[in-house]
């Protein structure tokens, strides 16, 4: 199903710590099932082997026809479990919360009978979602899915934030962010992100990612090679490698 699967052309001179899988795709029809199948594979794979599986989902707004084609997938739903790399801070039914893109478009057909972490709820502080967070994050996922926007910014590790340089080297897997001035954050600054930490725990990484700008941004990304500048490289940090999808 994959186009291409041939990884972008580096500077050899520039070293590439981390390999990265490049999936380009015609179009977005066969770039929304590739990626719905490759996480299904993941899935079924593991439910094979365990009593559960353990998804970790961006929000955003790119992945939501692959989370409705994954929906649909004919897995055991009941034994899966949904969590987010990243939740600004809204209540889940705010239609801008990252929660409610996960149950608008994958909770739902055969997946409603998954098993969905809210990181945020009514009468939860931020301190106390940020703990929710950690207390389940320390076990095995098969995938976790990041977005990235123009600026290089991946969960919500936005680039220039002051507290980044500690967020990246936190031994915890979930932390509090304050993205105030992050003109990629959008109106939401206060917000809970995975740290590289907390992605060491996913078996598998995918970016999803769509039109030039972005193929632009990562393309930069890798040939810096600087995280700060380009938060989207702790997709590569680690020896699991990046499958990177792409459509126009
Ligand atoms: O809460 C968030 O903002 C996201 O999880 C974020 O990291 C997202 O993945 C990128 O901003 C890409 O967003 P789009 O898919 O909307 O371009």
């Amino acid at each position: 199903m994959l186009d291409d699967s041939s990884p972008v052309p580096h500077d050899p001179a520039q070293p590439q710590a981390t390999p990265y899988r490049w999936h380009e795709h015609r179009s977005l029809d066969t770039w929304t099932w590739a990626c719905a199948v490759a996480l299904a594979a993941d899935l079924r794979r593991e439910l094979a082997r365990r009593p559960r599986a353990r998804l970790l989902l961006s929000g955003g707004t790119t992945p939501a026809p692959v989370y409705r084609a994954l929906a649909r997938a004919p897995l055991d739903w009941a034994r899966v479990d949904i969590a987010l790399v990243d939740e600004r801070w809204l209540l889940p039914n705010d239609p801008d919360a990252n929660a409610w893109l996960v149950r608008q478009h994958l909770l739902r057909d055969n997946a409603a009978a998954a098993r969905f972490e809210s990181l945020t709820q009514p009468g939860r502080t931020l301190e106390e979602a940020v703990a929710f967070a950690n207390a389940h994050a320390r076990q095995s996922a098969v995938a976790a899915v990041l977005g990235m926007g123009e600026d290089g910014h991946t969960a919500s590790l936005f680039p220039g934030l002051p507290a980044l340089d500690r967020v990246l080297a936190s031994k915890q897997p979930y932390v509090a962010i304050d993205a105030s001035g992050a003109p990629g954050a959008g109106q939401w600054s206060k917000r809970i992100s995975v740290t590289p930490a907390g992605l060491a725990y996913a078996q598998a990484r995918f970016l999803l990612i769509q039109g030039t700008a972005k193929r632009e941004t990562f393309r930069q990304a890798v040939a810096s090679g600087d995280v700060k500048r380009w938060p989207v490289l702790i997709g590569m940090e680690g020896d699991v490698g990046l499958d990177v999808h792409w459509c126009p």
